[in-house]
């Protein structure tokens, strides 16, 4: 990223593929959904620089607007209010007409009204990992309230039974393997590539 003289980092330029994807995009947002350790933010961050878009992430947004980390938001104040503020960040960010990568939380997309404006504003990329693909990456960090529980494994298990169905119901599902961030990029931008020149095609004239 290069730093212009507003002190804001500057998208670089995309490459030939990239700018055709994003005029493909006519101002819609790329928007990142699935559980927690899928690898929303790292891939998300790095699928912004490909499309020389701006890269947010929700948790962080959320974070700095409430000026606590989302274990002290979870703690002082309960879930309910964190799902609330969760839905109101991401509500700021998509304007219908202003593109971004969103990297959202692991729950956003269980609301229904942020998938409608998700659906309204974006095309939605789940990234599907399975269970213990999604253990070893979280077991690195205690950031997750949700999975400050005596077995983990289990409650993590038990949010994939609810959450999954409804996922399920993004534009795009990549699968995020046990395989370098750059190779999950490349699915992404590849499976973004094939929906983006497919949908027209698909809608009834
Ligand atoms: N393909 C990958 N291979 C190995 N590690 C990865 C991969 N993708 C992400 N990670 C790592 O897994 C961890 C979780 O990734 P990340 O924070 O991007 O997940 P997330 O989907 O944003 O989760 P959350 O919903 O909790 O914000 C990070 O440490 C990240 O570096
Ligand atoms: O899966 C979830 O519900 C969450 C995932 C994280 O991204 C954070 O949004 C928070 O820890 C809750
Ligand atoms: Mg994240």
């Amino acid at each position: 990223m290069q730093d212009d003289m507003s002190g804001f980092a500057t998208p670089p330029v995309p490459a030939e593929r990239e700018k055709k994807m994003a005029e493909a995009l006519a101002g819609r947002s790329v928007v990142l959904v699935g559980m927690m350790g899928a690898g929303k933010s790292a891939v998300g961050r790095r699928l912004a620089g490909r499309l020389g878009l701006e890269f947010r992430d929700a948790d962080t947004e959320i974070e700095e607007a409430a000026q606590k980390t989302i274990s002290e938001i979870f703690a002082s104040d309960g879930e309910a209010f964190f799902r609330d503020k969760e839905r109101r960040v991401i509500a700021r960010l998509l304007a219908c007409d202003k593109p971004i990568v969103l990297a959202t939380g692991g729950g956003a997309y269980m609301n229904e009204e942020t998938r409608t404006l998700i659906a309204r504003c974006g095309i939605s990329i789940w990234l599907k990992a399975e269970l213990d693909v999604l253990m070893r990456r979280v077991r690195r960090k205690p950031t997750r309230p949700l999975l400050q529980t005596p077995d983990p494994e289990g409650t993590l298990r038990k949010l994939i039974e609810v959450r999954y169905p409804i996922y399920a119901g993004a534009d795009v599902t990549v699968l995020s393997r046990d395989v370098a961030q750059e190779t999950v990029l490349e699915d992404v931008v590849t499976a973004l590539e094939h929906h983006l020149s497919t949908e027209r095609s698909d809608k009834p004239a």
